[in-house]
């Protein structure tokens, strides 16, 4: 299984992008969407009722944009609606990844709230304001409240720096469709080359991180193991060409199969 995560500004464009993910074959979730179905569990209602006062539900639901009005007035406010919608819109998403195939998760606060341990590549989707306020007027949104709820967020700088590729969307649904298809081939590229494993002890994960041979890993039951070798494929297949000999890194004939292609498309040269 290899599991993306799909962050970036607000309104930029992420649904759309998941969508078309899902529409490929991707198994998709959204916190977003998953955030609305806690908001129909009562004891998270009294909760809110709790923090904000009353005018938050009415009729027994949420009502939204009372909600947005409270929780979006201040950092201590936005940390607080983190604090009790977070949790159980984590656990869900672990709940629901697939075991097998690639599944694309949106979260907006996917740096904010920690980048989870499953997470093993991250899309960025970015537009300009002005483009994301048309856009996003229908829905309420305008320039305002889009910088408002961005204001929560981590510099943008510092987000596109942390992720994997950068979807900038800054024109039309089928120019976003474009890049999207790029991306998807490198994901199915990557979804084979995840059977690469290593898997070693907690310190040797610390040295191969710490040399820069390794970008993410986890740890379970004393094991840890490496998904994504590098941020990007060709500095992957680098990387990896290196590392062919080594004891650690174990390969399935697929795997291999792909990367002495990749390698060859890139370099013009067969390697054995
Ligand atoms: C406060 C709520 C009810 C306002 O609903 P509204 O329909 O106005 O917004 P919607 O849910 O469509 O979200 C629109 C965008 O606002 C931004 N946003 C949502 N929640 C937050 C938050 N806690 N902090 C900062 N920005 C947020 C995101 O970019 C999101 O994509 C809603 O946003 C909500 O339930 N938020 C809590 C869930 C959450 O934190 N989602 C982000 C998951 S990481
Ligand atoms: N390239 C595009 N051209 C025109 N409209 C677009 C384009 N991309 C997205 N949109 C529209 O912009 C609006 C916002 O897109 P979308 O809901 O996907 O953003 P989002 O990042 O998921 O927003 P949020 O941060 O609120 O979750 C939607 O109405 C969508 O149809």
């Amino acid at each position: 299984m290899l599991a993306i995560g799909l962050t970036g500004q607000v309104g930029a464009g992420k649904s759309t992008a998941l969508a078309w993910f899902g529409g490929r074959g991707a198994a998709t979730l959204s916190a977003d969407r998953i955030a609305d179905r806690v908001w129909e569990r009562e004891e998270i209602l009294e909760r809110a009722r709790r923090l904000w006062g009353s005018n938050v539900v009415s009729n027994g639901r949420l009502d939204r944009a009372a909600l947005a009005r409270r929780a979006f007035a201040s950092p201590d406010e936005q940390a607080k609606l983190c604090g009790l919608i977070h949790p159980p819109v984590r656990a869900e998403i672990e709940r629901s990844l697939p075991a097998n195939g690639i599944a694309v998760v949106e979260i907006p606060l996917l740096f904010e709230s920690g980048l989870p341990w499953w997470c093993q590549g991250v899309i960025y989707v970015a537009a300009p304001l002005t483009r994301r306020g048309e856009r996003n007027a229908g829905r309420g949104l305008d320039e305002a409240e889009l910088s408002r709820r961005e204001a929560f967020f981590s510099p943008d700088g510092d987000r596109k720096s942390k992720s994997d590729w950068v979807v900038v969307n800054d024109g039309s649904l089928e120019e976003l469709h474009g890049k999207l298809e790029c991306l998807w081939d490198e994901l199915r590229l990557l979804d084979g080359l995840m059977a690469v494993g290593w898997q070693g002890s907690e310190c040797e994960a610390k040295e191969l991180e710490a040399a820069g041979q390794i970008a993410r890993w986890s740890c379970s039951g004393g094991e840890c193991r490496a998904f994504s070798l590098d941020r990007h494929i060709g500095r992957l297949s680098g990387k990896l060409a290196g590392l062919w000999s080594s004891k650690n890194f174990c390969m399935s004939c697929r795997a291999r199969k792909a990367l002495v292609f990749e390698l060859s498309a890139r370099t013009g040269q067969e390697r054995e």
